[in-house]
């Protein structure tokens, strides 16, 4: 009996070693990701500023950071991935449809549509998701190793009221700029008829794309409305069952 009783401590310890090694895992590898990818989008930061201040001009910007952007922003899946095992706190669906419209915006819009890469909108949102993302990575390292400036977490739970709305006219109005060259280039679409009897018109995409922001960026916002409420304001909040 004591022999089980010792069995039963013992195994119960090895539980909570191998719980204490996942999560001390789970935090190095969140820690050195953090890092790299504050890191990432402050060397964007930098080739934009940079930019501007030898060609005084934001024509050519894109192409510039171009190669940056995209790997930083597809890098960011990995977040899905994160919620997804659970060493994050935090939605799939939330993450997936803030990452997967990035990454959309990025490779199916700005990368495949030459024509509007010097569009001013496109300026927009690379400042905005910029400065967004310098900030929220920086706050997730500094909380992760104990030592959070109150500047970054205020920072990080209160710029998005601003920057939330700013990114996404940003990217309404750069997939609006896209319309007429989709429509007049047919990129992307399939017409009928074809050898797989598919037809698929991404210029009509691309407006529900757009319409799709009405219900669902209102969801974003309040969730992180709901996350400052926590964060800042320390309201104790039941969330739903996804
Ligand atoms: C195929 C075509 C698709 C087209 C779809 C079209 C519809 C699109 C509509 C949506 C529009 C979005 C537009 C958007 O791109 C515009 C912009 O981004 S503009 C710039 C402003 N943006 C922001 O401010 C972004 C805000 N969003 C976010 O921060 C996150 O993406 C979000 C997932 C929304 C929220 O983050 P989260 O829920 O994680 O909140 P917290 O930061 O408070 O964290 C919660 C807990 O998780 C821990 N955590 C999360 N990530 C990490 C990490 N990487 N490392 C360590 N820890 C992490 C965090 O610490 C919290 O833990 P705890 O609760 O224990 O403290």
């Amino acid at each position: 009996m004591a022999s089980m009783e010792e069995d039963g401590s013992v195994e119960e310890k090895d539980n909570n070693n191998k719980k204490r090694t996942k999560s001390a895992i789970a935090v190095a590898w969140l820690t050195f990701y953090n890092i790299a990818m504050t890191a990432g989008w402050l060397v964007l930061a930098m080739a934009m500023m940079r930019f501007y201040l030898q060609k005084a001009t934001h024509k050519g910007l894109y192409k510039s950071i171009a190669r940056i952007l995209k790997f930083f922003q597809t890098v960011a899946l990995v977040e899905v991935g994160h919620c997804a095992i659970g060493i994050v706190r935090t939605s799939v669906i939330v993450t997936g449809v803030q990452v997967c419209s990035r990454i959309f915006m990025v490779w199916f819009i700005t990368n495949s549509i030459k024509q509007i890469q010097n569009e001013e909108s496109v300026i927009l949102f690379l400042v905005v998701w910029t400065l967004t993302e310098i900030t929220r990575y920086s706050f997730y390292t500094f909380n992760l190793l104990n030592h959070l400036p109150y500047f970054i977490k205020w920072a990080r739970y209160n710029m998005f009221i601003i920057m939330y709305p700013l990114g996404v006219a940003g990217e309404l109005l750069t997939i609006y700029a896209a319309l007429p060259f989709v429509r007049k280039t047919g990129m992307l679409s399939m017409r009928l008829p074809n050898k797989y009897n598919i037809s698929f018109d991404y210029y009509y995409f691309l407006i529900i794309v757009m319409l799709s922001y009405i219900p669902l960026f209102p969801q974003l916002f309040f969730h992180m409305l709901r996350q400052r409420r926590k964060v800042l304001l320390g309201e104790i909040i039941v969330e739903k069952d996804e």
